[in-house]
């Protein structure tokens, strides 16, 4: 019995893939992609509601199956199925995959137009993004009038059979991360190149780290594939180590793969991103409120600023007034990524806007205003709001439910590990993996050899993650972007202080509390000249103890003379570590002026444990 897979069969037939999925719904049959296959005789079953409802008759697919059983729809290569299967149960929800629904019990009022898919290409160094970018650029963008000048904007339009895709140009995953560090999702498929002869190394675990974090599908192309040694196969396998199953091995990652330099399997990838837009189903209203993100932006001498915007909703025309940040500008004109000029620029489109004042930053949001007068009321409001929000955060105790989110919820503790090496990192994942409880589940979004990097960063910010490195340190530059973005980047020497730090964050997220807690009193009775140590305070213990280490208050009279620390205590000759009420001591400060009737009262730091 021959197989077919659905997207090849709606194809055939005429249909786009929602609607084909809907079919196999209506007949109970189950699927994990478009690129799944489907039986012989449920081909002819579809052939024939099909051909009934062009007939006029029962237009809806039938409710129930006709077998007893409900028909599975087969994955490729199923000898594969059963190796990969614990694995792909596992499978994280980024990749592409469409599960039944049910179907809807009435239609909207107005469907909206769908859009074009935006795609991000991220991957390691030099496993060819740049070269797979130029590719599909010079076989897929119309050429450019004569006379014009196509200048980098940080995005491009191809053209396929299926249509419009918006690639992101900028370099890989910063722009991706800068944009969603402001909180904005431009791209919704992103691209992981993987060299054939190279596998995956720590920025592809990276990039999927990101794409994953973004809930964002993912297509890998392994490219290179023209090269001797390349061994997509292993590529495959070491997917799944990462839980990623390829489709081919029952799992639902679309594999694709590709040589950007012979050109061979981009068109296959692009028909892939256009099949994962058709299920993501991606819409959009051209007339509805105009929203925006920045790609980029660059000042250019003679024109001023000039920022590329992806439209994600409604149009933008030559003449609106925009918002963005605390700033606003009026459109002088709009310029395509081919170079050209244009009035208008609906969704997804990415258009290179001049008109702004002041730079604005990648993935910043912006929003469009009836009027200038309107732009400016904007712009005061977000002043107010901003400052107001600055006020507030110096006032302000968060809740027990704030810190530790919804109560009686399970909890995701996100982390980023980084080490030295790959058996640390796995002795430390084995660790965490036994702290996870019903309550609390740990996340590692990544976990890579080597210091962390500024990607790192952008990731927690995004993720609300803590980067916890054992045995490597952050650069400078890498520690200053933390501390900018308040993300939590700490360094171990010692695996267990590390696992104590997630025993921390375990506990509440937040950081612990110390409280003050008075130990005892000694009054100085005399002064005694140590060659060593300076002047030890010959003292009685009055009331509680006395501690080594304990912080000391000494008074004189009302006045408080010192504060600092008790850095030695002694019984006649002996270094003691405690001496309680009712006994002499020498104490040592880290002072010299002590004298005698001086109070010196002891007390420490204890954390208070959070409820
Ligand atoms: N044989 C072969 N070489 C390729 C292919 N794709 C890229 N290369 C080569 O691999 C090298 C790196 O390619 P790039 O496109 O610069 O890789 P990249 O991932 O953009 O690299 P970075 O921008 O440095 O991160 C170049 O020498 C390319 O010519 C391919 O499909 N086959």
């Amino acid at each position: 019995m021959s197989k077919v897979r659905i997207y090849n069969l709606a194809r055939d037939l005429g249909v786009d893939n929602g609607k084909m999925l809907e079919i196999l719904d209506g007949l109970g049959v189950s699927y994990k992609s478009v690129s799944s296959t489907i039986e012989d005789d449920t081909v002819d079953l579809i052939k024939q509601i099909l051909e009934e409802e062009a007939a006029g008759g029962p237009a809806q697919a039938p409710t129930s199956t006709p077998a007893a059983e409900p028909v599975q729809a087969s994955a490729p290569q199923a000898q594969a199925e059963t190796q990969a299967q614990a694995a792909s149960q596992s499978a994280p929800t980024a990749t592409v995959e469409r599960m039944p629904e049910p179907a809807p019990t009435a239609s909207p009022a107005r469907e909206l137009p769908h859009r074009a898919p935006v795609v991000t290409i991220m991957g390691h160094v030099d496993h060819g993004k740049t070269s797979l970018l130029d590719y599909i650029r010079k076989t897929k963008v119309a050429a450019k009038e004569a006379g014009g000048i196509t200048q980098h904007v940080g995005a491009f339009e191809a053209r396929t059979s299926k249509g419009r895709v918006v690639f992101i140009d900028t370099p890989g995953h910063e722009a991706f991360t800068t944009i969603r560090a402001r909180g904005a999702n431009v791209a919704d498929i992103a691209i992981i190149v993987i060299a054939a002869d190279d596998s995956l190394m720590p920025q592809t675990r990276e990039a999927i780290a990101h794409a994953q974090a973004a809930k964002v599908p993912m297509i890998v192309a392994i490219n290179k594939i023209d090269l001797p040694q390349a061994d997509p196969e292993r590529v495959k396998t070491d997917l799944t180590s990462l839980n990623l199953v390829p489709e081919e091995y029952g799992g639902d990652l679309i594999v694709v793969p590709v040589s950007a330099r012979t050109g061979e399997g981009v068109e296959d990838l692009l028909e892939y991103i256009s099949l994962t837009a058709e299920l993501e189903d991606l819409r959009a209203d051209p007339g509805g409120e105009f929203r925006g993100v920045v790609i980029e932006s660059r000042v250019d001498r003679q024109a001023g600023v000039l920022a590329t915007v992806m439209v994600q909703e409604g149009t933008l025309h030559v003449g609106d007034f925009l918002v963005v940040g605390e700033g606003y500008g009026k459109i002088k004109a709009l310029t395509d990524t081919n170079g050209g000029r244009i009035k208008d620029a609906g969704p997804s489109t990415p258009v290179q806007v001049l008109g702004f004042s002041e730079n604005p930053s990648s993935g910043e949001t912006v929003r469009s205003a009836k009027n200038e007068h309107q732009a400016r009321e904007v712009v005061a409001g977000r002043v107010g709001d901003r400052r107001d929000a600055e006020e507030a955060r110096g006032r302000r105790r968060l809740s027990l439910e704030e810190m530790m989110g919804p109560l009686g919820e399970t909890r995701t503790v996100n982390v980023i590990l980084r080490a030295d090496t790959q058996g640390s990192l796995e002795a430390i994942q084995g660790i965490l993996a036994k702290k996870e409880t019903d309550d609390v589940k740990i996340n590692v979004l990544l976990a890579g050899i080597g210091s962390p990097t500024e990607g790192d960063v952008l990731l927690a910010s995004t993720a609300e993650a803590t980067i916890l490195c054992f045995s490597v340190t952050a650069a400078g530059g890498v520690k200053k972007i933390a501390e900018q973005k308040g993300i939590e980047l700490k360094s171990f020497r010692i695996i267990y202080e590390l696992i104590d730090e997630v025993d921390r964050l375990i506990k509440g997220n937040v950081e612990p509390v110390f409280e003050e807690r008075y130990l005892g009193r000694a009054e100085v009775r005399m002064i005694i000249k140590h060659p060593k140590s300076g002047n030890i305070a010959g003292s009685y213990v009055t009331d509680g103890m006395l501690r080594r280490n304990a912080k000391a208050k000494v008074t004189r009279g009302r006045q408080v003379v010192y504060q600092g620390t008790i850095v030695g205590l002694k019984r006649f000759k002996d270094d003691v570590r405690e001496v309680q009420t009712g006994y002499e001591c020498g104490i040592n400060l880290d002072w010299n002026d002590v004298q005698e009737g001086d109070i010196i009262e002891a007390s420490e730091m204890v954390e208070v444990t959070q409820a």
